[in-house]
């Protein structure tokens, strides 16, 4: 039983298929989208999990492999997947699949979005993260020396096959991190479903089907409701970004070596939104703090504390932050809260009072 959500953007519309069995239920679509020369780019940890179920739905398609990891989102990954879908013989008409998280969808999108000047992309997303966000809205990117993504473009996939068995493989920190990019879509824009994830959050995480597949669809829906009305980010959709200017500082400083993932740094970063709000009182106070526990409760970080090998200098984060792709004529955007459920765009911010809540979030003791 699979459930389907579909992306209207006008000319470019695609289906997310969400459910176990969902790649199954995608044949015939990946058959025509593969109709012509395509390739599959691959995790290699997932393909020695999963590659079976690969090749059951695509026997036949030429595959790349990559190490898995954010430092795989590197131009030495760019340039030797681009050559490889080249030698592969890939062509325009023909697709890039992505079988992996977030970390394969980015780079082989990115990798589609520029080969041979574009040609079509398929995600077949593998974690929890990459089910409820990556995999959904174009965003595609590699990392550079400056800094997170700051190297990508908008390249939208043809088809989404969201098959949530495979799962069951994937290592409890990461269900955790997916899980931070879950609570973003609560907190940015539906209260109800932050509620609802205080009550059947457990559920999710235990992978119980029907909370796991609701949970994935209200967040895909969500996104592709934003991403239909701001595909490339000129207003509304920065509201996904929610915890993401603080987190991706903490996951440059990280250096992407495994000290991190991104959904803790969303996590940390959403719970810093929450209490800058706060702090300039656009959320009543106490709330920050009960957010802090919602996150906290599943088992996520929330504090520099918490990732203790990770140097929390104000100085060095501010400097991550102004590379952040919402910064405007120099200025830091932030979006932040006005209430649990609702976030705004907040542009303009003042650098020295951030720099000064930098300085409290590096003093906070572990929760
Ligand atoms: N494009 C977007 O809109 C968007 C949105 C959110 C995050 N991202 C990006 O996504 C990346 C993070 O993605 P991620 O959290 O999926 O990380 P990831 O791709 O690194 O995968 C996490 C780990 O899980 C392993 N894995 C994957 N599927 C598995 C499975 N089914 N069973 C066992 N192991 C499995 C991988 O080998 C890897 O070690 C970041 O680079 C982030 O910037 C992009
Ligand atoms: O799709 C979006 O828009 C998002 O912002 C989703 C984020 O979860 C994701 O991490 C994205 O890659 C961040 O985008 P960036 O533009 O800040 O690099
Ligand atoms: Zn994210």
């Amino acid at each position: 039983m699979t459930t389907d959500v579909s992306v209207d953007l006008p000319g470019r519309e695609y289906l997310v298929r969400i459910g176990p069995g969902a790649l199954e239920a995608c044949r015939p679509e990946l058959r025509r989208l593969t109709a012509k020369p395509s390739a599959i780019v691959a995790d290699e940890a997932v393909l020695a999990q999963h590659e079976d179920a690969l090749r059951k739905v695509l026997p036949e398609l030429p595959l790349i492999t990559v190490p898995s990891g954010e430092a795989t989102k590197s131009w030495q990954s760019y340039a030797d997947v681009s050559e490889k879908l080249l030698e592969a013989g890939v062509e325009r008409g023909g697709s890039v699949v992505a079988f992996g998280g977030g970390v394969t969808g980015d780079l082989a999108g990115f990798c589609a979005a520029t080969l041979r000047r574009g040609c079509r992309l398929v995600m077949l997303p593998t974690t929890l993260l990459s089910q409820v966000d990556s995999s959904v809205g174009g965003k595609t990117a590699i990392n550079t020396a400056s800094g997170k993504n700051l190297v990508g473009a908008f390249h939208q996939p043809s088809l989404v096959a969201i098959d949530t068995s495979f799962l069951s493989t994937l290592p409890k920190r990461e269900l955790l991190a997916g899980y931070a990019e879950v609570i973003k879509y609560g907190a940015l824009g539906d209260p109800q479903f932050l509620s609802w994830l205080g009550e059947r959050g457990d559920a999710v995480l235990a992978l119980e089907p029907a909370a796991l597949t609701e949970a994935i669809a209200v967040s895909c829906r969500a996104k592709a409701a934003i991403v239909t009305e701001d595909e490339t980010e000129r207003g509304r959709r920065a509201l996904l970004n929610l915890g993401h200017t603080f987190g991706h500082a903490i996951e440059a400083e990280g250096q992407y070596d495994g000290r991190i993932l991104h959904g803790e740094g969303v996590a940390i970063g959403m719970v810093m939104a929450a209490r800058f709000s706060e702090r300039e009182g656009h959320l009543s106070p106490g709330e920050a703090e009960r957010f802090e526990a919602l996150v906290a409760r599943s088992g996520l970080p929330t504090r520099l504390a918490d990732v203790p090998d990770i140097p929390a200098d104000p100085g060095r984060l501010l400097l991550h932050m102004r590379q952040d792709k919402k910064v405007d004529s120099g200025a830091m955007t932030l979006i932040l809260l006005k209430r649990l459920g609702e976030a705004f765009v907040a542009k303009d911010q003042d650098e020295a009072r951030i720099l000064d809540f930098l300085g409290e979030e590096a003093q906070l003791p572990k929760l």
